[in-house]
């Protein structure tokens, strides 16, 4: 039975059931297919209306919703209870909001399945999904699945299928993307296919998104047709041959670690490779070809110089490594009798460069720079580095180390961070490393250990937000006025724009944002740090460990959105104007009503206009300020709205925190605390 005629007979209905959805085109085919049967002869007419009997009483029809979506899970290997909200009790779909993980709604209706970095495997049971009128986007990245790649076209009014990161495995056939017209983006980059790129690719007429890195494809690129790529990435397969002249205006990075690929953005071919078969006429060849004994002569010469220079190399070898060991041990030693680092510090024994110090043999302690504007350091200069612990977060301790060159780094050493292996963490960290924004911390390094790693940025003076909204009596600082917290949250934004630009596949880009991530330099301009680490982190540790997973969408729905770190944004101004720490502010509504900052604020402002009692008491000046600080807090509240949908996306908070008017004329970046003046209340 040919499978693109195999769906429930309701289906074939002439308008599809959600015209608003954008599934108009793709239903326009079977209707199109409809109306010409008054023009078949009768034999064709009575097998058509065989199959149509026989799909009538296909016995997965009428299936509901929820019965679909059970029956495909049911398919899935699940270690886990990820899918625990897929049951029965609650339909997958209440308007446009999910009830159950992973699924996407509109109106009611199934248009997406996203489940994502949850382990699963087993099948993906297209046959069942095709069931799904509306579904226009799949997701499985991340996760176990192996085997072929399923067969997409049983649901050919797919948009955007995603499949990245996982195992599947084999060739995938040349027509296996035949009557999917409506197919934009695809993923199935990191995966182990094989064989040639399939040709059907290259006629998509939608196709704009295409990532197909890290595999195995071989052979030549398909003569793609597409005009307008948004992303084209073909890059570490063992393809051949010239780029097609279409993909010549693509980057370099696009087709990077395919050795035969040659023209367009990369070298030109050379002859050889355009023509393949040398001309070369019989006599030529009999007068260029070595006799016998001059090439085994070469052999003999190539394979010995070889072997003597692999005999060198070892012997150099192990002699950098016995120096090495001797200049750590030494350096551990020195470290460890040094005076003025005390116990209590706890460099000596739990420091980084302790643990790094005492390495196993051979586990080579290198640094890897991610910039190349900065002066190189090793471990051993860590080691030897006066070193005093910042603070112990959820992932482990910071140590400032002040280098003897001068540099004052950070190293942070994270243990949760085995999401992913060795090779995904240093593509990803390097991309870290390339993002250049006055409102980031620039990354400057890492090490990479399977049990640790480790992320040394620059020291920040000032140090944290959270220090200076909270901490400030203590350090016999004075308060934050209103111009520089005003600065620091537009600074805050700025920084998280840029992240949401420059990394379009991380979901929650910034993923931990809070006042102890928000680094004050000596001009008191925000300085975010702790970015986009959410693909790295362990998932089974992230919730307890991240912000974004301690975000309302995650605790009633188990996702984490892109507008998850617009809520921390929320939060953090909050704290910013009421000089309150959420997390302390959780503890105390522990048991009680009070779920977060924004319930309290809302608790206490209810629907009238928020008076000063809500702002931090240290705010000074508030009285000719009070109206920007008002309308900083509705855009805060509206930024912690639980409702993912009605909450505000990044842009429009990011327009409405610009509007806010700085006062001129106040470069004093610190007030006087309250208290001294009598100002507020
Ligand atoms: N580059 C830096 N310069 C100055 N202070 C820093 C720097 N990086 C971190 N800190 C400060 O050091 C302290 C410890 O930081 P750390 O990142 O280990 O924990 P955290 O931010 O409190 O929690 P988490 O582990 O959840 O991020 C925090 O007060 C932080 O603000």
């Amino acid at each position: 039975m040919p499978s693109k005629f195999h769906h429930p007979f309701w289906k074939l209905s002439p308008y599809p059931k959600h015209c608003s959805l954008p599934s108009k085109g793709a239903h326009a085919a079977p209707t199109a297919r409809l109306t010409s049967m008054a023009m078949i002869n009768p034999t064709t007419l009575f097998l058509m209306l065989v199959l149509v009997l026989s799909i009538h009483f296909d016995p997965s029809h009428g299936l509901s919703d929820p019965e679909i979506l059970l029956k495909f899970k049911s398919s899935l290997s699940v270690n886990n209870n990820a899918l625990s909200t897929w049951t029965n009790q609650t339909p997958p779909c209440d308007g446009n909001k999910a009830k159950w993980v992973g699924i996407l709604c509109y109106k009611g209706s199934i248009w997406g399945i996203k489940l994502e970095r949850l382990g699963l495997g087993g099948t993906i049971d297209l046959e069942t999904l095709k069931q799904l009128p509306n579904l226009r986007t799949l997701s499985f990245m991340h996760n176990n699945f192996e085997g072929p790649l399923p067969e997409l076209s049983k649901l050919g009014a797919l948009k955007a299928v995603y499949l990245s990161d996982n195992k599947f495995s084999g060739e995938i056939p040349g027509d296996a993307f035949e009557g999917m017209p409506w197919l934009k983006k695809l993923h199935l980059a990191k995966n182990e296919f094989t064989g040639a790129i399939p040709a059907s690719l290259a006629t998509l007429p939608k196709l704009l998104d295409l990532k197909l890195q890290e595999n195995q494809f071989n052979g030549k690129l398909p003569e793609f047709q597409q005009k307008q790529w948004r992303s084209f990435n073909v890059s570490n397969n063992q393809l051949e041959g010239p780029i097609p002249a279409a993909l010549t205006k693509m980057e370099t990075t696009s087709f990077s670690g395919n050795r035969g690929l040659c023209g367009g953005p990369l070298s030109a071919c050379s002859p050889a490779t355009s023509s393949p078969i040398p001309d070369v006429t019989p006599a030529d060849s009999d007068h260029k070809k070595p006799s016998g004994i001059v090439t085994i002569v070469i052999l003999a010469i190539v394979v010995g110089v070889a072997l003597a220079a692999i005999i060198a190399a070892i012997v150099i070898l192990r002699r950098r490594n016995q120096a090495s060991q001797s200049i750590e041990t030494s350096s551990i030693s020195n470290h460890q009798t040094k005076p003025g680092i005390k116990d209590s510090d706890q460099v000596s024994q739990g420091s980084p460069a302790h643990s790094l110090g005492g390495s196993k043999k051979g586990d080579k302690a290198k640094l890897s720079f991610v910039r190349d504007d900065r002066v190189r350091f090793d471990l051993q200069d860590l080691l030897k580095a006066s070193a005093e612990i910042l603070g112990s977060g959820c992932f482990g301790s910071s140590y400032k180390a002040a280098l003897l060159t001068g540099p004052v780094m950070v190293v942070k050493r994270f243990k949760q961070m085995n999401n992913v292996g060795r090779e995904e963490f240093q593509e990803h960290v390097r991309r870290l490393g390339w993002l250049r924004h006055p409102n980031l911390l620039p990354l400057v390094a890492y090490y990479y250990r399977k049990e640790e790693k480790l992320l040394i940025s620059d020291h920040v003076e000032h140090g944290s937000l959270a220090v200076s909204l909270h901490g400030h009596q203590a350090l016999g600082r004075p308060s934050l006025n209103w111009p520089s917290r005003l600065k620091i949250v537009k600074g805050v934004a700025r920084g998280l724009t840029y992240l949401y630009k420059e990394l379009p596949g991380v979901i929650a880009a910034h993923g931990h944002l809070k006042s102890s991530n928000v680094l004050l330099n000596n001009s008191f301009e925000p300085q975010l740090t702790d970015y986009g680490l959410i693909p790295l982190i362990n998932q089974e540790n992230a919730q307890e460990l991240m912000v974004a997973y301690k975000s309302p969408e995650y605790s009633r729905y188990g996702r984490v959105t892109k507008k998850t770190d617009v809520w921390s944004l929320g939060i953090l101004i909050l704290e910013i104007l009421t000089g309150k720490f959420p997390s302390n502010f959780l503890q105390q509504g522990k048991g009680s009503d009070q779920e977060d900052l924004a319930t309290w604020v809302t608790s206490v402002v209810g629907d009238q206009e928020p008076t000063s009692e809500v702002f931090d008491k240290d705010l000074v000046g508030s009285k000719t300020s009070e109206g920007e600080m008002i309308k900083l807090l509705k855009i805060a509240l509206a930024c912690c709205e639980g409702d993912v949908e009605k909450r505000l996306d990044l842009k429009e908070a990011m327009e409405r925190i610009e509007e806010i008017k700085e006062r001129d004329g106040d470069n004093d970046f610190f007030s006087s605390s309250a208290s001294d003046h009598g100002e507020i209340h």
